[in-house]
């Protein structure tokens, strides 16, 4: 990560006006960057990672959880910082105010790639699992992230949706189809799957742990403090 902390431009000189909803200038005028003293490679040395974004992205049931659980409790037992904002749970605080508009789920991501931005630039781990079936909302999370020399992997679940709504493990998708539950993504609302995945885990054909593997392994290859 850059020598600077948390900045929109990451090296020295004037600091770049930081960006919006869809790369836009601030709402505000007369604001001005505020740079720290201890610089986010500091801050990766003190944790022995680098901090990063790994972002899950699938249908209800896809297996996004699990996978996030796993993940973090495989970090945890190594000693490696990390935390899960899960779509579910930020609708329950961060996201309260949001529904299953195309534009609430826009903002829903954004506002979670911000949060998730600045929480890898103190070096954690973050573990976002949300649906997110926008390509557009996913790149621009991306984009962000990597503007700001934070590590950024996407990981399609990749469970079809046959399987999941096989497993449907909160009855979401009977009530989809029933007509009791409007817009659900799958089977009225659309799901754009990734282009371009770091990551392609196959939850519907292969086991949970075998998944997690795979994944644990990309993580700690992009957050090694030698990938920097
Ligand atoms: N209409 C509709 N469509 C999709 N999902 C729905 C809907 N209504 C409620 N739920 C529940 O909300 C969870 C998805 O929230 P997210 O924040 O991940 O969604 S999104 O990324 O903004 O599309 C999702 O969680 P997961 O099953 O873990 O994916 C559901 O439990
Ligand atoms: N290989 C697998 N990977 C992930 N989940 C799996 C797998 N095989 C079966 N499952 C099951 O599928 C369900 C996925 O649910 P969940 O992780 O909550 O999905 P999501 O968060 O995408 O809605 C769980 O009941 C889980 O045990």
């Amino acid at each position: 990560m850059s020598g600077t902390s948390n900045s929109p431009s990451p090296d020295s000189g004037p600091a770049a006006p930081a960006t919006t909803k869809g790369g836009s200038l601030p709402e505000s005028a007369n604001i001005t960057w505020t740079k720290t003293r201890v610089t986010d490679a500091m801050r990766c040395e003190r944790l022995g990672q680098r901090g990063a974004v790994i972002w899950m992205t699938g249908l209800s049931g896809s297996g996004k959880s699990t996978m996030a659980v796993g993940l973090d409790a495989h970090l945890y037992e190594a000693g490696k910082p990390s935390f899960i904002l899960d779509g579910d749970n930020l609708r329950h605080g961060l996201c309260c105010d949001l529904g299953f508009s195309s534009e609430d789920r826009h903002e829903n991501i954004r506002r979670t790639g911000e949060v998730a931005k600045l929480m890898a630039q103190s070096g954690i781990i973050v573990i976002c699992s949300l649906i997110s079936p926008f390509d557009e909302d996913r790149r621009k999370v991306r984009e962000s992230c990597l503007r700001d020399a934070v590590p950024f992997a996407e990981v399609f679940i990749a469970a079809s949706l046959n399987v999941c709504e096989q497993r449907d493990p909160k009855g979401l998708y009977a009530k989809a189809r029933s007509g009791a539950l409007k817009g659900f993504t799958g089977i009225d609302s659309p799901y754009e799957p990734p282009q371009a995945a770091e990551v392609i885990l196959q939850t519907g054909v292969n086991s949970p742990e075998a998944c997690i593997q795979q994944l644990v392994a990309h993580v700690l290859a992009l957050t090694s403090l030698k990938a920097a």
